[in-house]
């Protein structure tokens, strides 16, 4: 179901016409369908109802971290799996319960293991042998025991675009499976810590389940020789990934497949599983809504739609050559071929080459879809651009669930130090 839809020639988000938000909130604006977050939730929560243990569900704050998201899905039954001290206060703030907190990460410093063990979370999935130590130490001195699994990195291809693979033996991530169960005993021996299982997460926007389930398979062997090795491993993390369709014709695999493959690759493993869902849950959530400033022709090529958004706003074009379908908010029922550029001074700052799409002209509304997820919380601030703001839709009406950050904002953050001054 797609709550982005045309209703009497104008998209809309849920009820409300897309020209309200700009009109009242101005472009570029990120828009959120509350129904669709909330649709996603429950579809992947479904999806996992066939396990052999109720899963614990934790959404990656990273793919959106915004506070009015995190409350919906806290309000649904999700946790969050966090990769920072900053994310892990907002998931707080969201009024997520500590103890459904996962803490990823690969560089968690010591202030980051701190504040997680303050704040009594309910599981590090530590990165290192190094780290694993350093969280013992810091829980020690503390009086507490952490709970903890051991990310591995299986070495998987996860067929994904290599910025975004994590299983791979030359990525950062995890301990090489074939180091595990040295690296699981030493830490499992120390106080402060108690290891009680493994993690993996092996990439993301996967369209294919079959690495993901040479990963699990890799994930229940070592699951035996653990438990051979005397070992107690009640708990798995089988991490995010899931892809969603960017484009016409792209394909992944449902939730219920998912599910079904999940159900089959851990049977008889007799663990509590963790699911870290990012992008499935939050990208077709959301979309970035742009005003046409001109179109440009008389090159070479095709015109160039110059749009008020810019590789700042949604940085994945520039970082993935990532597609995002474009649509005119009204659209003429003509279309064009274009370049779509944003303004600013990069070639990179081009969201897509020759794209045959909605015609639009200057001062049209257009929207970015897909933008739910690694939209908003990408931004930047180059070209002293602000932050663009965040909406939330529900029905017919809708909040800014984020303010715009005006540029100048950011400069009352700077000074002219005294010694240039004179
Ligand atoms: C450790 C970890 N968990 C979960 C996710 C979420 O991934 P996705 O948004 O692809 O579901 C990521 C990002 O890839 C991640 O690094
Ligand atoms: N930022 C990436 C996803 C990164 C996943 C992080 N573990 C994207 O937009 O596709």
């Amino acid at each position: 179901m797609d709550f982005f839809q045309l209703k009497n020639g104008e998209l809309h988000a849920e009820d409300v016409p897309l020209s309200r938000i700009a009109e009242e909130v101005g472009t570029p604006v990120y828009v959120y369908s509350r129904a669709t977050f909330e649709r996603h939730a429950r579809v992947f929560r479904d999806a996992l109802s066939g396990l052999e243990q109720k899963p614990h569900i934790a959404f990656a704050v990273k793919a959106n971290p915004n506070i009015a998201v995190l409350s919906l899905l806290s309000r649904e039954g999700y946790g969050a799996d966090v990769v920072s001290g900053g994310e892990l206060s907002r998931a707080l703030m969201a009024g997520m319960p500590a103890k459904d907190i996962v803490f990823s990460g690969v560089g968690k410093t010591q202030a980051e293991l701190a504040q997680g063990l303050d704040e009594g979370i309910g599981q590090f999935n530590i990165e290192s042998s190094e780290e694993g130590r350093e969280l013992a130490e810091l829980a020690h001195r503390r009086g507490q025991q952490a709970q903890a699994t051991l990310r591995i990195n299986p070495d998987v291809d996860a067929k994904t675009h290599e910025k975004i693979s994590t299983g791979k033996a030359e990525n950062k991530f995890g301990i090489p499976l074939i180091r595990a169960r040295e690296v699981f005993g030493e830490l499992a021996a120390l106080d402060g810590l108690n290891l009680r299982g493994v993690a993996v997460h092996i990439g993301s926007q996967l369209l294919d389940l079959e690495p993901l389930e040479t990963a699990f398979a890799k994930v229940g062997a070592l699951v035996r020789d653990l438990r051979s090795d005397g070992h107690t491993i009640t708990h798995v993390d089988l991490g995010g990934g899931l892809g969603v369709p960017y484009k016409a014709g792209e394909v992944p695999p449902s939730p219920a497949e998912y599910g079904a493959m999940v159900a089959r690759a851990t049977k008889g493993w007799d663990v509590h599983l963790t699911f870290e869902p990012g992008r499935v849950i939050a990208g077709n959530a959301g979309v970035l809504l742009t005003r046409v400033v001109r179109v440009k022709r008389g090159g070479n090529g095709p015109p160039f739609t110059i749009v008020d958004a810019a590789m700042n706003d949604l940085a994945r074009p520039a970082m993935y050559g990532a597609w995002h379908d474009f649509d005119a908010v009204v659209p003429s029922g003509e279309r064009m071929t274009s370049n779509i550029v944003g303004p600013i001074c990069e070639t990179g700052d081009t969201f897509a080459r020759d794209r045959e799409c909605d015609a639009v002209q200057s001062g049209d509304l257009a929207v970015f879809r897909t933008a739910g997820a690694y939209g908003a919380t990408m931004a930047s601030s180059y070209n002293s651009r602000g932050f663009v703001p965040e909406v939330m839709v529900d029905g017919d009406q809708f909040a800014v669930v984020a303010d715009r950050i005006p540029a100048h904002a950011i400069m009352d953050a700077e000074r002219v130090p005294d010694f240039l001054k004179d």
